[in-house]
């Protein structure tokens, strides 16, 4: 796959619920997290799962020596390919400080997801760290809610796992559940959802507990105009609590009215990290370059002067090198 295929699903579109607006400002706070230079590598066995990875990030052959065990029991197995590892995140860093909205953006596979999960502590770092003060009850949409369960049961999981009471969890469960416009599937198993429903589930469960740190990975996307007015308020919420919210989106229009600063990230560096409309408008720039020749980048045309100070501050541009497919 090209780099040009890879980004295709990125929306630069406004979406008329966006247009001109821009993520209020909300007082900013002390440092509440610190990523320092953060390393995150997967293991990957067998080669259908190497071609998968190696999309987006740095692929290698893990340097290992099996065991002699570990050689003697795979000698009678059919060989499926070897243990590769993916260099997902690579050495990035960067603080975020109570109050602000942090949109992570990138083509497809550069590694945003892991960044956030990572954040998370849902994935645990190869070298580098990740610092969180306050309640470390991180519960990102992409935590592992169980598909077997009737969304009733993950309702309370999650909540419980967010540091509610039991009793907590049952005086919001009708908000959660109309929150994530899912009505009578509530008992069913998640298993039966389709992926938007779960996606919005899990952003109801994990934005029901005003956390400190509230992480939206996609979950915008999956909702109706109304469900996105709803998330939008709470987000607001969150951050005029002074809390800190990280959002993924393919939407770039999403990011901007939604978000403060934006991180951009390629190839599992951190290339440009600075206010919204800074680093927008260099990525809109970017992901139009990579658009085929004779393919109209209309979409994202319409989305470009929204260029201005807003509050002054420069974007530090981390090595767009980068950026440019290095
Ligand atoms: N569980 C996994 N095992 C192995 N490699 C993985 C795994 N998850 C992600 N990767 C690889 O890590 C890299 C970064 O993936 P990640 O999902 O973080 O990117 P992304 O920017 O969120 O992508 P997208 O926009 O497509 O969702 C990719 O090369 C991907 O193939």
């Amino acid at each position: 796959m090209t780099e040009a295929d890879a980004h295709m699903d990125f929306d630069l579109e406004l979406e008329p619920d966006d247009l001109d607006e821009e993520a209020p400002e909300a007082p900013i706070g002390d440092p509440c997290l610190v990523v320092d230079d953060l390393h995150v590598v997967y293991r990957v066995v067998g080669s259908r799962a190497r071609k998968e990875a190696e999309k987006g990030a740095e692929v290698r052959e893990a340097q290992t020596k099996p065991s002699f065990v570990k050689r003697l029991v795979t000698a009678s197995r059919q060989h499926t390919g070897g243990v590769s590892e993916v260099h997902a995140v690579r050495g990035i860093s960067f603080t975020v400080r109570h109050g602000e909205s942090v949109g992570i953006v990138g083509i497809n596979g550069s590694g945003k997801s892991t960044l956030l999960r990572a954040i998370a502590g849902l994935m645990p770092p190869s070298s580098g760290s990740v610092h969180v003060s306050g309640e470390p009850s991180l519960l990102g949409v992409n935590a592992a809610l169980m598909p077997q369960l009737t969304g009733e049961r993950n309702i309370m999981i999650g909540g419980l796992a967010l540091g509610l009471t039991p009793k907590q969890v049952e005086e919001r469960f009708d908000e959660v559940v109309e929150f994530a416009g899912i009505g009578d599937f509530v008992y069913l198993p998640m298993r039966t959802y389709s992926s938007g429903m779960a996606a919005r589930l899990r952003f109801a469960i994990s934005s029901s507990a005003s956390p400190d740190i509230l992480m939206i990975d996609e979950a915008l996307a999956t909702g109706d105009a109304a469900f996105k007015a709803r998330s939008k308020a709470r987000i607001e919420d969150v951050r005029q609590n002074a809390g800190t919210v990280f959002l993924v989106s393919h939407s770039i229009s999403t990011v901007e009215a939604m978000c403060t600063r934006v991180l951009w990230v390629h190839q599992g560096k951190l290339v440009m990290d600075g206010p919204t409309h800074e680093v927008a408008e260099r990525y809109k720039d970017y992901v139009r370059s990579l658009r085929p020749v004779g393919r109209k980048g209309g979409k994202g045309g319409k989305g470009g002067g929204r260029a201005g100070g807003r509050n002054g501050k420069g974007a530090r541009k981390v090595g767009v090198g980068g950026a440019t497919g290095s």
